[in-house]
C-alpha cells in the first residue's frame, strides 16, 4: 500500500474564516502535493475562486452540504484520489459553513476510508464578534464546535482583548477536550495542528451523531447578477438589509461589476459588516453571482433588493 493521505477538515460557521486558514495551510505546505476539497452550501460557487492557487487540484462539491446530501459524492472523490498513480500528501477538506464537522469526520473511521486516509484534525474557526449571538440561534454552530480537536477563536482583532478571552472559557465549556487558541486572519502556531493528540474523534462516541442526519435549515439562494451597480447604492441596499436580517441573513457573497470599474469586485458580509474589495486573484473572470445564506429567506425578497442597487444591464463577461 502506498502512503496515507493526511487529512485534515476545516470548519466553522458562515464568514469564520475557513478560505482565509485554508490559505494559509496551503502557503506552509507548498513543497508538498496538495489537494483541496471545497464544499460551498449551494449552488454556485465562490470560495474556489478565493482559494490561493497553491494547491494541485481542487474538487468542488456544491449544492449541498457534505455532512448530509453530498456525503456519496464526497466518497466517489476521495476513491478518484486513491485510484491514480500518484496519491497526494495533504487533503485539506473546507465544508460547507452549516456541515456537521462530526457527522463528516467521522467517514474517516471507517476502516476502509483509513487505509488510505490518515485522518488529522478537525480544525474549526470561529467568529468572535458573532459568536454569542450565532451559538445560540445555530445548533449546526453548536455541532462543530463540539466535533473539534483545534478551535481557532478567530477575529480577535475586532474585539477587546477581555471579551476575546470570555468567549474562548464559553468555547472550553462546550469542549473541554480540544486545544482552543486566540487568532487573527486564521494565524496559529501550526505546531498545534502537528502535535499528536489522538483526535477527539476517537475520543467522542459519535455512532448516535451518525444515526442523526441533520436537517438544515438554512438555506443559499444564488442569484445571477448581469448589471452593473453603483457601489454606494449597492453598500446602502445591502448593508440596511443585514442589519435588519441580522437574525435571519447570515451571509452574502459573490462578484459583481460596479459603474466605472473594470474588475469585477468581491462583495461580501460577515456579521452586520459589509466589505467591497478587489479580487486577489486576476486571473480569471469570476462568474457575476451573489448568493444569499440564512434561515427563512426568499427569493423574490432577494431579487428585489438587487433591484434597488442596479445602474444599468452589461452583458456577462464571456471567458
Ligand atoms: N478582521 C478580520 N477579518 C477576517 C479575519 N479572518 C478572516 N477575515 C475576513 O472575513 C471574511 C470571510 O473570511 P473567509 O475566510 O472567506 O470565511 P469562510 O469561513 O471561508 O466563509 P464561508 O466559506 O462563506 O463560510 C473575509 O473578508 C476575510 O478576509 C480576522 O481574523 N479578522
Amino acid at each position: 500500500m502506498s502512503k496515507r493521505i493526511k487529512t485534515y477538515l476545516i470548519t466553522g460557521f458562515l464568514g469564520a474564516g475557513k478560505t482565509t486558514l485554508l490559505n494559509h495551510l496551503l502557503s506552509r505546505s507548498k513543497s508538498a502535493l496538495n489537494y483541496v476539497i471545497e464544499n460551498e452550501f449551494g449552488k454556485s460557487s465562490v470560495d474556489s475562486a478565493l482559494v490561493t492557487k497553491n494547491y494541485n487540484k481542487l474538487f468542488e462539491l456544491n449544492n449541498g452540504c457534505i455532512c448530509c446530501s453530498l456525503d456519496n459524492e464526497l466518497i466517489e472523490v476521495m476513491s478518484q484520489m486513491i485510484q491514480t498513480d500518484v496519491q497526494p500528501d495533504n487533503l485539506f477538506i473546507e465544508a460547507s459553513g452549516v456541515a456537521d464537522a462530526g457527522q463528516l469526520a467521522s467517514i474517516f473511521k471507517r476502516e476502509d476510508v483509513m487505509q488510505y486516509f490518515d485522518f488529522q484534525q478537525v480544525v474549526c474557526l470561529i467568529d468572535t464578534e458573532n459568536f454569542e449571538d450565532r451559538v445560540r440561534e445555530v445548533p449546526e454552530m453548536y455541532r462543530q464546535i463540539v466535533a473539534s480537536d483545534l478551535i481557532l477563536i478567530n477575529k480577535t482583532d475586532l474585539v477587546q482583548k477581555k471579551y476575546a478571552a470570555t468567549i474562548k472559557s464559553d468555547v472550553e465549556k462546550i469542549n473541554p477536550l480540544a486545544k482552543i487558541t486566540l487568532t487573527t486572519f486564521g494565524k496559529f502556531d501550526f505546531e498545534l495542528l502537528d502535535i499528536s493528540t489522538d483526535s477527539i474523534l476517537t475520543q467522542v462516541d459519535h455512532s448516535t451523531l451518525d444515526a442523526i442526519k441533520p436537517v438544515h435549515r438554512m438555506k443559499s439562494i444564488a442569484v445571477e447578477v448581469p448589471f452593473e451597480f453603483d457601489r454606494d447604492q449597492l453598500y446602502a441596499v445591502l448593508s440596511t438589509s443585514i442589519f435588519l436580517y441580522y437574525h435571519q441573513l447570515y451571509r452574502i457573497k459573490g462578484f459583481v461589476r460596479l459603474k466605472g470599474e473594470k474588475q469585477a469586485v468581491l462583495v461580501q458580509s460577515t456579521g452586520n459588516k459589509l466589505t467591497i474589495s478587489k479580487q486577489k486573484r486576476k486571473d480569471e473572470y469570476p462568474k457575476l453571482v451573489l448568493i444569499f445564506i440564512g434561515r427563512d429567506i426568499e427569493r423574490k425578497g432577494i431579487e428585489r433588493l438587487i433591484q434597488n442597487a442596479i445602474s444599468t444591464k452589461v452583458n456577462a463577461p464571456t471567458v
